[in-house]
């Protein structure tokens, strides 16, 4: 008998059974390590009466640095509890026309640090996704309002009546034109001795050069300046929605073309706009009125639909019967087009989008990731009950839009070509600025606005409700984005994640508060450890001064070697290190991977780590504002060339490499005169540790000391600054010294 395709599953999920034997048995060796660690601390509070005088402050700040570390490695043992990965198989999914809609939406802020060419290449690898066409809708929010991008979706829209169906055709994979046009993979596949297939590459080809030389042109066209009359105030101006189409007026025919739609929210500066939250929000009303698709994947404009494929994926999760009633959303891992073999500054954040996020699939599944993922469009709304209530209730929470709400029945299709006029009028209403006033967008309905980090916070919103998420890392990546690959990038993008990080942790919805009574205890531990790793600078910064000026002044912070307890420091360190390298090795990387990592953590944790906690407690006692500043995406030849070759990039802002400095030179001199005292006196003993830390932290931050040093190249470390810095640390070590013996 033939089992009909209908009875296979979309889908299966496998739990990775040796890597939860080793985690959960490094678990309970670690965690009885750091239980003798504590009494170890403990008991010296009570025993040791002459040193307690003393020691007693250096000694209480590595002893609070050691449980606040400790704190966040059991938060992270959530996620190392039960990791699993997933296949699907599209291939039992129904026919195209049994397939949901589906709505793209692409956010775009500034039309200089985001190129247009990037951004239409992302429009352009969505708008041709191997789904139906009919059923697939495109939408970009333009934040910059910038009438290049507008025109810049016209020309993409020309270009893509070509490509789309040079993709079908040939079933291309890389359906990003600059990417397949970049020739770094071969996308040839079946056709390469095809002399028609040549011809037409040769062709489309011609047409990209064009496409890219008429963007050009505009971006030159001094009309299309800043500062020229008539342009839009990034800050103020009315909103504008085109549905961009054309005569069909060239020679191709009959191409099934995706909705494309342009969308810049009216923006005033009376108003916030709430950044990506908030432009995200006014697509989500918008499409709702146009196409109002059941099923939305959510795109940066700096990464592109690598593989047309996901779509079908992610579907097979939605259309699982199983597990598709409460699943708000399948989250794809963000991987890079642009990350280097060592990946010096973790640009690829490897442990979030690899171990991380499948050790929380294994439980209610991933944060979300703020691009890459297939949501639900009901999940968006809130736990309102739409059935049963009144229409004035429902204007409470969505706003006075009865479009908008009769929308919310998902029986309802818009028929959009036939009231197109209608519907762009009420698409202005749902995009101005007055809209959210007295409803509940951005706090319980849509992507919500309390944080920089509206996709951590959304996301856990929606499991705190009972949604929950899956991770599909298919082998071939589904998106491509962009890395921040140079330091100075990289710390103030981290600033700004874990200030909106930190700020959650510190609100009243911390997730070990808030989290607890709604999900599973080991789901709100992940997402606690999220919110609470910014407070590594604590102990980082106090394991960088403390222990190495007690070196210098002969005060011992730790056991003997001949000790006891001497080994289980060094079991706790051993096996930290180790864990950290067997995961490094198990997700692809190598040994230098692993020291490119820990050095970058301690770069960030005395770096960014510390202003975004900063600033996430300006923020809460009202000194500050949220602010989200994107990141850049024009490429700089020399500094990717630097990033390429595992060259750190110091010509970076000097709040970030000051810290640095300073701490490194603490090491140096307290490891040379810690070494010069120690000799002298002979307590090589007790000292033991202290020098060995002072040199682990050297050692692994010898970069810092070539890039002053022995670099002469343009990423090297000013020398006036390491001048006036490394001065200001020794007259800090003399005061120190001074006060011991006053
Ligand atoms: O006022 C704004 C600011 C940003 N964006 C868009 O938001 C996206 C993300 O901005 P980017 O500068 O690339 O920031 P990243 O730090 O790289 O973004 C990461 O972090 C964000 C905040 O957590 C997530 O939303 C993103 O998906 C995630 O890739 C880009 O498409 C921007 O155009 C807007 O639309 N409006
Ligand atoms: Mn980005």
């Amino acid at each position: 008998m033939e089992i009909s395709d209908e009875n296979l599953p979309l889908n299966f999920c496998h739990v990775q059974k040796w890597l939860l034997i080793i985690n959960r048995l490094h678990m309970f060796l670690h965690s009885t390590a750091l239980f003798f660690m504590f009494y170890y601390r403990l008991s010296f509070l009570f025993q040791n009466q002459v040193s307690r005088t003393s020691y007693l402050l250096p000694w209480l700040l590595v002893f609070a640095s050691e449980i606040i570390l400790s704190f966040i490695w059991i938060l992270g043992q959530a996620y190392r509890w039960r990791p699993v990965s997933r296949t699907v198989f599209p291939e039992r999914l129904p026919e195209d026309d049994k397939l949901p809609a589906i709505d793209v939406f692409i956010c775009t802020a500034d039309p200089i640090k985001e190129p247009t060419v990037v951004v239409m290449n992302t429009v352009l690898s969505a708008m041709s996704l191997d789904y139906p066409a009919d059923n697939l809708h495109v939408y970009l929010s333009d934040d910059g309002g910038s009438p290049l991008t507008l025109l810049g979706m016209r020309v993409a829209w020309k270009f893509a009546r070509w490509w789309l169906p040079f993709c079908r055709r040939y079933r291309i994979k890389s359906r990003c034109p600059k990417a397949y046009f970049s020739g770094l993979e071969n996308d040839d596949g079946d056709f390469a001795r095809s002399s028609v297939y040549m011809a037409d590459k040769q062709k489309i080809k011609e047409k990209y050069e064009a496409f890219k030389e008429e963007i050009k042109t505009l971006r030159e066209d001094s009309a299309f300046s800043r500062d020229s009359p008539g342009i839009n105030n990034v800050q103020d101006h009315p909103s504008v929605i085109e549905v961009i189409q054309e005569d069909n007026n060239d020679d191709v025919d009959n191409v099934k073309m995706p909705l494309l739609v342009y969308v810049s929210r009216e923006k005033r500066t009376t108003h916030h706009h709430h950044f990506k939250a908030g432009a995200l929000n006014v697509l989500l009303r918008v499409s709702s009125v146009m196409s109002n698709a059941p099923y939305i994947l959510v795109l940066d404009c700096d990464m592109f639909c690598n593989d047309p494929s996901s779509a079908r994926y992610a579907m097979c999760f939605h259309l699982d019967p199983k597990i598709s009633s409460s699943l708000a959303f399948v989250q794809f891992p963000q991987k890079f087009h642009n990350i280097s073999k060592n990946d010096i500054y973790d640009s690829q954040l490897r442990s979030l989008f690899t171990l991380q996020w499948q050790g929380m699939d294994g439980l209610k599944g991933p944060v979300m990731s703020g691009t890459g993922f297939y949501i639900k469009r009901i999940s968006l709304f809130g736990n309102f009950t739409i059935k049963g209530a009144e229409l004035l209730q429902l204007k409470d929470y969505f706003g006075s839009s009865n479009e908008f709400i009769k929308s919310l029945n998902q029986n309802y299709t818009s028929n959009f070509a036939s009231s197109q006029h209608t519907r762009l009028e009420e698409g202005h209403l749902l995009a101005s600025c007055k809209y959210e006033i007295d409803s509940k967008w951005g706090k319980e309905v849509g992507f919500l606005y309390d944080s920089v980090v509206e996709d951590f916070l959304t996301g856990f919103f929606l499991h705190c409700k009972g949604w929950t998420s899956v991770f599909c890392e298919p082998s071939n990546p589904q998106f491509l984005g962009t890395a921040t690959t140079n330091l100075n990038d990289v710390l103030i993008q981290g600033s700004r994640w874990y200030s909106g990080l930190f700020e959650n942790g510190i609100s009243r919805f911390s997730p070990l508060i808030y989290g607890p009574p709604r999900m599973p205890l080991l789901q709100s531990l992940c997402f606690a450890e999220l919110t609470y790793f910014p407070l590594y600078c604590l102990p980082l910064w106090c394991f960088a001064i403390i222990p190495q000026i007690c070196l210098l002044n002969g005060i011992p912070l730790y056991p003997k070697v001949s000790d006891r307890f001497f080994g289980i420091f060094l079991f706790i360190f051993l096996s930290s290190l180790l864990k950290h390298l067997q995961e490094v090795f198990l997700t692809g990387g190598t040994m230098h991977k692993w020291i490119n990592e820990q050095r970058i953590w301690m770069m960030k944790s005395i770096t960014c780590h510390l202003y975004g906690c900063l600033d996430a407690v300006l923020k809460k006692i009202g000194i500050r504002e949220a602010s989200f500043l994107p990141t850049n995406k024009v490429e700089d030849d020399e500094q990717s060339m630097l990033y390429q070759m595992d060259k750190y990039d110091f010509q970076a802002s000097n709040t970030f490499i000051v810290p640095m400095l300073a701490l490194l030179s603490i090491n140096v001199s307290c490891f040379i005169g810690g070494v010069y005292r120690v000799s002298l006196v002979g307590d090589w003993d007790k000292m033991f540790i202290q020098l060995f830390l002072a040199a682990f932290i050297i050692t692994v931050n010898y970069p810092i000391i070539e890039g002053l040093v022995v670099r002469k190249d343009k990423g090297c470390i000013s020398k006036l600054v390491a001048t006036h810095v490394i001065l200001a640390t020794m007259i800090l070590l003399e005061i120190c010294a001074l006060l011991r013996n006053v």
